[in-house]
Parts: structure tokens; C-alpha cells; sequence
């Protein structure tokens, strides 16, 4: 929360001094009350005079301009926050975006920090120091009472603060499982049908509405029950505090009135805390996003020579997937990484490319940490296919321009590699229109024209991720062949379990575990 500082620096002295005015009628009233109870002319007087003072001295420092602080703050946060999330867009930093809504939200509801704190703050000091002062004079307990009852306030909202947290998280984790739920449900309807598990899920559902519905009365539930401590303990101290006057009348009525003013600035404090709490994994992810959007970087070099995958572990949540794996990709072969199913290869694939993050070690290219690189700048040197390519809806020449506008780079480099040999028995031949995400296509033809395209981006380094489950062996055998001959000038590191894959490869790696060197040429 300590950022929440840096923001609006140069608004705190005016946000002083709108606090100060803010809180003068206090003064003012206690010294009405103490007037016309004890029958004083000259208090009733002076207490009047405060109160039209501080009116007219609020009314001056505002002009429209009321909570400087927050104002120029939120401003200010807004704009570093949007260029940032500008920078990761541009980086194509992976998720930027998605928590726009949730963050924009955060910061204008952060404003309460700035427009709450300093007025209650020096609301509760000033009220306090008056309070002393007037039980110095009349000999009484009441500038203990509130003490008391903040102690209290404070231990009843820290045994809450730990219900609240664990209910939020609850919340949200049925939330979530009620999203996946319906998603998967969304996806694979067909399928549903075909199980005839419908009105299974449908029962499934209902329940996991109903547990969401549940956290969220516990969560409603436990913020309620935090409020009634606050109100009711302010209200208490309020009430039980002429007991503990003494000496003259009208002392004892100002007294009360600042006591009361004390313990509404710090019911505020309260919901304050309240508030500025429900918002800390929100304001976490805006200054989160301010420390790691991608400052002007440096370029990869065009033409490395070597990447090192040094000491990598991988892990998703706290289950740890494999430790200590490192590896070389240098020109001059193939490199196929294989290993039983659920051993990592893919996560592996994932850390070269910087879609996750190594829990521990680094990736290096030519020597330079790809960690102080974007996901942008990783890209333009290193290119991934997966096993389920992404493709556009279009036709097959329109698929290919993206990766290569270059007319005669492409029709050259396709027809040296004799790539898409299936174009010939399409009637519609380059021009025939692939649907969305190429779903005209066999699977194996998506796979060979989803490598072209890859290829024909000319990058450095290429990860392939079984790429071939769907081809046939004889365009599995033409893939390797072009493939083989690019590795002689590129880095690239093929994953695929097929046995005529890895007797192609220069090197063919293990992974279980442990990555070990299991073959090659
Ligand atoms: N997003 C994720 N969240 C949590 N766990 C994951 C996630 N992705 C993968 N895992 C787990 O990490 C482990 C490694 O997965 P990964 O996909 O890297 O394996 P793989 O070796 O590529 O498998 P395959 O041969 O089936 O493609 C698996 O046990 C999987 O359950």
C-alpha cells in the first residue's frame, strides 16, 4: 500500500490543509454545546464565529476542487497504469487486458485512501488532543474510553479480517469452478448429447450454483457481521460515555460532542481499513503491472548460435513438474525431445518461449537472459507450432500472406521445399477458402500448411511440439527432410514421441524427471 504514496505528491499539503478545515467545525460545535448547556454567551459566540470560519475556509480551499489529493492522484495512477498495460499490449505480453475492468476499478476505489485518510487521521489526533484538554480540565475518564474501544475495534476487525480472507478465497474458487464448469459444459455439448449426460450435468450445475451461492451469503455475512462491530462498539463508547463525566455542565457537553465526532472519524478509519483491504490483490496487480510492463529493451541477436536452457525447474501451483533440466540447441541438427506423457515437454517448450516463467534457472541466447526480454521480442526469434495449430479463416494464399507478405519470398521458398504438396488435388488449389481456424482442412493438412506458415516467418529458432500426430508418413518423412536441412542453420528442438522422428535427430533428449541424453546420430 505504501505506493498508494507516490501518487499526488505534491496535492498532500492542500489535502492538509482541507482536513483541517474539514474537521474546525468540530471545535466549533463543542464549543456551541458547551455555550448553551453551561449558559456562556462568550462560547456560544466564539463556538458560532469557528463554525462560520471554517464553512467559509472550506468553502475557499474547495471551489470545486474538493479532494485535491485523490483527484490528481487517481489521475495520475490512471495514466501510468494504461501506459503500461499499453507497453505489455505492444510487447504482446500474455493476459494484458484481461483484468482491465477489475484494476480500472481498483484505482478509482483506491481513491478512498486518499480522500479517507489524512481527513479521519487528523480528525481522530485533533479530536483527541481536544478531548485531553478537556478531561485534564474536568477530571474525568473520557479521553481513556475511546482508547478502549479502538483497542477493541482494532482485535474484533483483525479475528475478522482473517473470516473475510478465507471467505473471499472461498468465493472465489467456487466462482471459478463454477466458470470452468459451465465452459466445459459449453464446449463440449456435442459430446454431452452423445453420453446422453445432459440432465447429469445439468444436476451438476445447479449444485455448483448453489454452493457459489452459499459463499457468497458467507461472504455478505461476515461483512456484515464486521460492520455491526464497528457501529456497535462506536455507539457504545458514545453512550456509556456520561457515566464517566465529571465537573461542569457545560464541559461535559463538549466533551460529549467531541467524543462523538472522535469515534465517527474512527468508525471511518474502520470502514476505511475495510475497504482498502477488499482492494489489495486488485491495487497488488496495478502496481504489479507498473514494476513488470516492458521498458525499451535492447534487440536478440538475428542469428544465434546457441540456446542454453540452464538449471530450469517448472512447477504449476506448488506441484513440481521437473528440476534441473538443462539443455543446448545449437545449428548443425535436429535436437528431438521426448519422454512419457505428463514429463513436461511441452512446459519445457512453453519456458524456451516465454509463455511461463522457470521457477527456477535461465534460458539464454548467445549469453543474454531471455528473461529480460518481452514475450514480443521473444517471438520475433523464436517460433512455436503446437499440435493444434491456430489458423484464419480465409484461403490457404490469404493463411500464407500473413506469415510472409513477400510475393516472390514465398512462392520461391515453398517451391524449393516442395511444402503443401495436397494444394494440387484441391480444385479450388491456393484460393480454396479453409473456414474458421482452417476447419475445411483435414487435421494433417491444418498441420503441413500451419508449419509453412511457420517456417516461411524465418525465424532463428523453432520449437515443435508433435507436430506430426496428424500427417501421414510419407509427408512425415518430406516434413523431416526440410526440417533436417534447416536445422543445419537453425536451432531447433523438435518434441515428438514417433521413432522416425528421433532417427533423424542429431540429439534426442529424455525427459522424466530428469533430462537425459537418450540417442542421435
Ligand atoms: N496449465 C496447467 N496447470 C496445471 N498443471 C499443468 C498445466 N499444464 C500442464 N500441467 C501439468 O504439468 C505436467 C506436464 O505437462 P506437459 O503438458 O508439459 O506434459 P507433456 O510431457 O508435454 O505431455 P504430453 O506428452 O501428453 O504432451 C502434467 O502433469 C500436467 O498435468
Amino acid at each position: 500500500m505504501s505506493q498508494l504514496f507516490h501518487y499526488g505528491k505534491e496535492q498532500v499539503g492542500r489535502a492538509l490543509v482541507e482536513s483541517g478545515w474539514g474537521w474546525l467545525p468540530n471545535l466549533g460545535w463543542a464549543l456551541l454545546a458547551a455555550g448553551l448547556i453551561g449558559q456562556t454567551r462568550q462560547l456560544i459566540w466564539a463556538g458560532g464565529v469557528v463554525v462560520a470560519c471554517a464553512a467559509l475556509g472550506s468553502w475557499l480551499t474547495a471551489r470545486g476542487h474538493f479532494h485535491a489529493w485523490g483527484l490528481a492522484a487517481t489521475a495520475q495512477l490512471h495514466g501510468a497504469y494504461l501506459a503500461a498495460l499499453a507497453r505489455r499490449a505492444e510487447a504482446s505480453v500474455p493476459d494484458a487486458g484481461t483484468t482491465l475492468q477489475r484494476d480500472l476499478t481498483a484505482i478509482d476505489k483506491g481513491a478512498g485512501f486518499y480522500n479517507v485518510l489524512v481527513p479521519a487521521v487528523l480528525g481522530v489526533g485533533a479530536s483527541w488532543v481536544l478531548l485531553a484538554g478537556l478531561s485534564l480540565w474536568q477530571h474525568s475518564l473520557v479521553a481513556i474510553l475511546p482508547l478502549g474501544c479502538l483497542a477493541v475495534v482494532a482485535i474484533v476487525l483483525r479475528a475478522l479480517a482473517r473470516r473475510v480472507s478465507r471467505r473471499d478465497r472461498e468465493c472465489m474458487h467456487r466462482f471459478v469452478a463454477l466458470g470452468q464448469s459451465f465452459l466445459d459444459t459449453l464446449g463440449g455439448l456435442t459430446m454431452l448429447v452423445s453420453y446422453e449426460a445432459g440432465p447429469l450435468f445439468a444436476q451438476r450445475f445447479a449444485s455448483q450454483s448453489e454452493r457459489f451461492r452459499h459463499a457468497t451469503m458467507r461472504v455478505l455475512q461476515t461483512q456484515l457481521t464486521s460492520l455491526i462491530a464497528i457501529n456497535g462498539l462506536v455507539y457504545l463508547t458514545v453512550l456509556l460515555a456520561p457515566l464517566t463525566l465529571r465537573g461542569p455542565l457545560g464541559g461535559r457537553a463538549a466533551a460529549f460532542v467531541t467524543l462523538a465526532t472522535l469515534m465517527l472519524n474512527g468508525r471511518q478509519l474502520g470502514y476505511f481499513s475495510h475497504g482498502i483491504k477488499s482492494q489489495r490483490p486488485a491495487l497488488r496487480g496495478v502496481f504489479g503491472m507498473l514494476e513488470t510492463a516492458p521498458r525499451v529493451e535492447a534487440d536478440l541477436p538475428a542469428h544465434p548460435q546457441q540456446l542454453t536452457v540452464r538449471d530450469c525447474a517448472a512447477a504449476y501451483a506448488d506441484r513440481s513438474v521437473f528440476k534441473n533440466v538443462s539443455l543446448t540447441l545449437a545449428p548443425g541438427g535436429l535436437t528431438v525431445l521426448c519422454g512419457a506423457n505428463g514429463s513436461g515437454k511441452t512446459t519445457l517448450v512453453n519456458l524456451i518461449n516465454g509463455s511461463r516463467e522457470p521457477a527456477r534457472g535461465a534460458i539464454l541466447l548467445d549469453g543474454q537472459d531471455l528473461a529480460q526480454f518481452s514475450a514480443k521480442k521473444r517471438a520475433s526469434v523464436i517460433g512455436t507450432l503446437g499440435p493444434s495449430p491456430q489458423l484464419f479463416s480465409g484461403t490457404i494464399a490469404s493463411n500464407l500472406k500473413l506469415a510472409c507478405p513477400d510475393d516472390a519470398r514465398r512462392k520461391a521458398f515453398l517451391a524449393k521445399w516442395q511444402l503443401l504438396a495436397f494444394i494440387r488435388d484441391l480444385p479450388a488449389g491456393w484460393n480454396t477458402v479453409i473456414g474458421e481456424n482452417g476447419r475445411r482442412l483435414s487435421p494433417g493438412q491444418r498441420q503441413e500448411l500451419a508449419l509453412a506458415m511457420l517456417l516461411l516467418t524465418d525465424k532463428p529458432v523453432y520449437l515443435l511440439d508433435e507436430i506430426t500426430t496428424s500427417v501421414d508418413r510419407r509427408t512425415t518423412k518430406h516434413l523431416l527432410d526440410v526440417v533436417g536441412a534447416l536445422s543445419r542453420s537453425h536451432l531447433i528442438l523438435w518434441v515428438s514421441h514417433d521413432p522416425l522422428v528421433q532417427a533423424h535427430a542429431a540429439k534426442v533428449y529424455q525427459l522424466g524427471g530428469q533430462l537425459t541424453l537418450k540417442g542421435g546420430r
